[in-house]
C-alpha cells in the first residue's frame, strides 16, 4: 500500500515536473527549447506556431514523404499562415520566414551568420568550405537531445576564406572571365550548326555549359575543351563528337552529385537521421562511392591546375588571368591554406557555381520561350548594343542591357535557384520583432515563398520582367527579393553568375528564336539543395534569318 502511494507520488511529481519543464521546453518534441518573447507575451501574438501531425510537434510532419510532397507541404504552410511561423522539430525550434521584414532582421543579425544544422549534411561532400563554414568548429551533444550542432564560435575560418576569395570575384577581374563565357556560349550554339531548328533538353545541356564555365573560372579552360553531345528530346539519341575523357568525368560528377543530394533530402525529411551516428548505422547511406567520385573529380582538377600553373608562370610575363584556383594555390605557398582547404573550396565553388546558374539559365530560356514578346524585347535590346560579330561583347556593353537584366531577375524571383537559406542561432538571439530564439534554434528563410508573397508582388505567379524596371521597384522592400541572399553571407558569385547568364543569353538569342515545348503548369517541384522539378525542361531553337 505504502509502495503504491510512493509510486503515485513519484508519478504525480514526474508529471508536475514535466508540466513545469514544458513551459520552457516542448517536452514531446524531444525537449525543444521554446521560443519566448521579450515582454512575456504569448509567442502566438507575434507569429503563428504550426500544429504538428502527431503529438510530437512537427517532428514527423515530413517523414516518409517524397521530395515533391515535402515541397508542397511547405508551400501549403505558407499559404495557411500567411506570415512567418514557428515549428518544433526534434529538440529544436525552427523559425520559418516568409516575409521580407523578418528576412532583413535575420540576414543582418551577427548571431545568425552560422549556417543551419542541415548544412552539416553537406559536410561529407563540401566539408567546411565557404558555404558551410563559419569559424572554429565545436560540436556538442545538447543535454536533452542527440542532435549534433555545429556551433562555430569565432568566425575566423569563414572570414579568412571569404577575404581570400573575394578579390577573385571583383568586377574588374570578372571582365577577364568574359572571354570564357563567350567561348563556352559559342561552343554551346556551335553544336547546332547547320540545323534550322532543333528541340533541346535544357536539363541535360545547360549544366554541362555551366560546369565547363566554372572550371574555366577555376583556371581549367585549357583542359576542359570539349564538344557537347546534343540530346535530342524526341529520340534521346546522342549526336555529335565523342566526348573527351574530362567531359565524361564532368557528366559523372553531376550524376554523383545528384546522389549526394538524395542523401541530403533523406536526412532533411527524417529527423532521426539528423544525427550522424544514427544515420551512419541506420540510414541506407550508400553514397560513399558517389562522394569519392565527386572528390576525385575536384582533386584531378587541382592536380592538373598545379601543373598548368607551373608552366604558365614560366611563360607569362604579366598575370593576365587571376584564376580562382591559382589564388588558392598561391595562398597555400604563403601558408594561408593547406591542400585540404583548397579541396573544400574547389568542391564548394564548383557546387555553388554550376548548379545554381544552370537552373537559372534553364528557367530563363523557358520563360523566354513562353513569352515571345518579352524575348523579342531582349533581342532588340541586344541587337542595339552588341555587334553581330560580338567584337564589342564586353562587361561595359553588357551593363547596358537593362531589359535582359529584368528578365533574369524575374526568372530568379519565380524560380530562385536556392529556394531556402538556413541559419543556426549560435546563442540566444533577440529579434527586433520581440521574439527570443533560444541558442540552437534554426532559422529557415523560404526565399521561394518570399518571392511569391502577395504583400510585395502583384500576380506573383505571372512572369512580368517590368517589375524590375527602376520606376517599378523603388517602393519595394529590398528583402522581398533575395535570390543571392543578403548580408554578410550573401552569394560571393552573384556578379559572376549574372555575367555568365547574360553572355549566354546574348549569344543564344542572337542566333536563335526560342519556342516553347513545356507548360510550367505541369511542373512538379521537389525539395532539393537547389530548386528541382521532376520535369525535363525543353525548348525548341529556331535559327534566326540574318
Ligand atoms: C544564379 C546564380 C546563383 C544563385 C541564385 C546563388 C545563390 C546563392 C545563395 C542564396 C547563397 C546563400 C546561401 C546560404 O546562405 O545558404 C549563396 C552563397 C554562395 N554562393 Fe551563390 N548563387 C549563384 C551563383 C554562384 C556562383 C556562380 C558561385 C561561384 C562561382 C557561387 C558561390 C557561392 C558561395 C561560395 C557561397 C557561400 C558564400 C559565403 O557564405 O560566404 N554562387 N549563393
Amino acid at each position: 500500500m505504502s509502495l503504491c502511494l510512493l509510486l503515485l507520488v513519484a508519478v504525480v511529481s514526474l508529471f508536475f515536473w514535466l508540466y513545469q519543464v514544458n513551459k520552457d521546453y516542448y517536452v514531446l518534441s524531444f525537449f525543444a527549447p521554446r521560443v519566448r518573447t521579450k515582454d512575456g507575451r504569448p509567442v502566438e501574438s507575434i507569429v503563428p506556431v504550426g500544429k504538428g501531425k502527431t503529438i510530437f510537434g512537427n517532428c514527423f510532419d515530413l517523414l516518409m514523404l517524397v521530395p515533391a510532397e515535402s515541397f508542397e507541404i511547405v508551400r501549403q504552410r505558407s499559404r495557411k499562415f500567411q506570415s512567418s511561423y514557428i515549428l518544433y522539430k526534434f529538440s529544436t525550434a525552427i523559425f520559418n520566414i516568409i516575409d521580407a521584414e523578418n528576412a532583413e532582421l535575420v540576414l543582418n543579425d551577427q548571431n545568425l551568420i552560422t549556417k543551419g544544422v542541415t548544412y552539416s549534411f553537406l559536410h561529407p561532400a563540401l566539408q567546411t568550405g565557404l558555404l558551410t563554414s563559419t569559424g572554429k568548429q565545436k560540436s556538442y551533444i545538447d543535454l536533452h537531445v542527440i542532435i549534433k550542432y555545429y556551433n562555430f564560435v569565432t568566425g575566423k575560418k569563414w572570414h579568412s576564406r571569404r577575404k581570400m576569395l573575394t578579390p577573385t570575384f571583383h568586377f574588374n577581374i570578372l571582365g577577364q572571365f568574359e572571354e570564357i563565357f563567350k567561348t563556352e556560349s559559342l561552343k554551346f550554339v556551335k553544336q547546332f550548326e547547320g540545323q534550322s531548328d532543333i528541340n533541346i533538353s535544357l536539363s541535360e545541356l545547360i549544366p554541362r555549359f555551366t560546369l565547363n564555365s566554372i572550371c574555366g573560372k577555376l583556371g581549367l579552360k585549357t583542359i576542359l575543351q570539349y564538344n557537347y553531345t546534343v540530346l535530342l528530346c524526341s529520340t534521346e539519341t546522342a549526336m555529335g563528337v565523342k566526348l573527351d575523357d574530362m567531359a565524361e568525368k564532368g557528366d559523372r560528377y553531376r550524376q554523383n552529385f545528384a546522389m549526394v543530394e538524395q542523401t541530403f533530402i533523406k536526412r532533411i525529411n527524417n529527423p532521426f537521421f539528423w544525427n550522424d551516428t544514427i544515420y551512419k548505422y541506420f540510414g541506407d547511406n550508400n553514397d560513399a562511392l558517389a562522394l569519392k567520385a565527386v572528390h576525385d573529380f575536384s582533386s584531378e582538377i587541382i592536380a592538373k591546375r598545379r601543373i598548368l600553373l607551373k608552366d604558365e608562370q614560366q611563360q607569362r610575363k604579366n598575370k593576365q588571368r587571376f584564376a580562382m584556383l591559382d589564388t588558392l594555390i598561391m595562398a597555400e605557398k604563403d601558408g594561408l591554406i593547406d591542400h585540404q582547404g583548397i579541396c573544400e573550396e574547389v568542391d564548394t565553388l564548383m557546387f555553388g557555381g554550376f548548379d545554381t546558374t544552370s537552373m537559372a539559365i534553364t528557367f530563363g530560356l523557358m520563360n523566354m520561350s513562353l513569352h515571345a514578346d518579352k524575348q523579342e524585347l531582349c533581342y532588340q535590346e541586344i541587337n542595339d548594343c552588341i555587334d553581330d560579330d560580338l567584337s564589342n561583347l564586353n562587361i561595359n556593353q553588357i551593363a547596358k542591357l537593362q531589359y535582359l537584366d529584368c528578365v533574369i531577375r524575374e526568372t530568379l524571383r519565380m524560380f530562385p535557384s536556392a529556394p531556402v537559406i538556413g541559419r543556426n542561432a549560435s546563442k540566444e538571439t533577440q529579434l527586433a520583432n520581440g521574439l527570443i530564439l533560444p541558442a540552437g534554434s534554426q532559422v529557415v528563410v523560404h526565399v521561394f515563398d518570399i518571392h511569391r508573397n502577395t504583400k510585395y508582388w502583384d500576380a506573383p505567379n505571372e512572369f512580368q520582367p517590368e517589375r524590375f524596371l527602376p520606376e517599378n521597384s523603388k517602393d519595394r522592400h529590398i528583402y522581398s527579393y533575395i535570390p543571392f541572399s543578403a548580408g554578410q553571407r550573401n552569394c560571393i558569385g552573384q556578379k559572376y553568375g549574372m555575367l555568365e547568364m547574360k553572355t549566354f543569353f546574348i549569344i543564344v538569342l542572337k542566333q536563335f528564336k526560342i519556342l516553347p515545348l513545356v507548360d510550367p503548369k505541369d511542373f512538379v517541384f521537389n525539395t532539393g539543395i537547389t530548386l528541382r522539378t521532376n520535369n525535363n525542361i525543353k525548348v525548341k531553337l529556331v535559327k534566326r534569318k540574318l
